[in-house]
């Protein structure tokens, strides 16, 4: 998907909700538990409760990969079942040595047509560039997380006088455009966002951290948004489990719907 149709479906939707499918088999309902794929029983189901209200879905391969064969068949299952016109993110923090990166990107993007996937800068652009070869596909660098061990080398200072995470905004203007890389910032550091806009005003940036870990969409959006949006919010367990009963999908579908329509009125303001 490229960035025109990601901001279509934006405006379609009056949405940048991305729904976090990080499903654990010890958190979800019991009656599901039964099934023959309960991973997949369950996504299906948040899926149709929330499809409406979402332009992204952000499957957390730790979550699939911890099942082995079993949940890598529930995810491939769980990506073929979502609409073509929603955004995937492949959330697996890869990168490594050019050779492999390209392995880990076939298999995102053509083993399993994600539109993205998120990628750890650290290794440099060697290790990046070989994800960027895909045409209308995207690479979400880790630049300023939302966990508070972010700090430890994120923050720092470098002798030039950037911190670690600018450096990244900045040196990896020269490995690709805003038409196929995005970064990650923490809706726990919304207070960064006004100087992140200043580096990257035209980038679309995900953010997690809204709901369980208690960042504010009304400081993200108000500090993020951009003339094309600029952002999709992450929001995992606050909506997939926002009920553990046989009603789950309809509680998560409601969750949904409320952060939309917040969205739809910080749409309407600043972008
Ligand atoms: O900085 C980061 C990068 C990735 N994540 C991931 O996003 C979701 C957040 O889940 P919630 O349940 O909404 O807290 C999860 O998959 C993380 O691994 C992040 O939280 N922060």
């Amino acid at each position: 998907m490229n960035k025109k149709q990601l901001f279509d479906q934006i405006r379609a939707k009056a949405s940048y909700l991305c729904v976090g499918l990080d499903s654990d088999i010890h958190k979800i309902p019991e009656h599901l538990r039964k099934a023959d794929d309960p991973l997949f029983e369950f996504n299906k189901q948040i899926i149709d409760a929330t499809i409406d209200y979402a332009v992204a879905y952000k499957p957390n391969i730790a979550f699939y990969e911890a099942h082995g064969l079993k949940g890598w068949e529930s995810l491939m299952k769980t990506i073929a079942y979502l609409p073509d016109d929603v955004f995937i993110i492949a959330d697996a923090k890869r990168g490594d040595i050019g050779n492999t990166s390209k392995m880990y990107a076939r298999a995102f993007f053509e083993q399993m047509n994600c539109d993205a996937i998120t990628v750890a800068p650290y290794m440099g652009e060697d290790s990046v560039k070989p994800f960027l070869d895909f045409p209308e596909k995207w690479v979400i660098l880790l630049a300023l997380t939302s966990n508070a061990g972010g700090k430890d080398f994120q923050n720092l200072a470098l002798t030039e006088g950037d911190q670690l995470y600018e450096r990244v905004l900045k040196k990896s203007q020269d490995w690709g455009s805003d038409e196929e890389l995005m970064y990650v910032v923490g809706a726990t550091k919304a207070e960064a966002l006004t100087n992140i806009r200043q580096i990257v005003p035209n980038h679309f940036l995900l953010v997690p951290g809204v709901g369980e870990q208690g960042g504010s969409l009304s400081e993200v959006s108000r500090h993020g948004l951009n003339s094309e949006c600029g952002l999709l919010v992450n929001s995992s367990r606050g909506i997939i489990y926002a009920d553990g009963s046989k009603s789950f999908a309809s509680v998560a579908g409601s969750k949904a719907r409320e952060l939309q329509q917040e969205m739809a009125n910080y749409l309407e303001k600043y972008c």
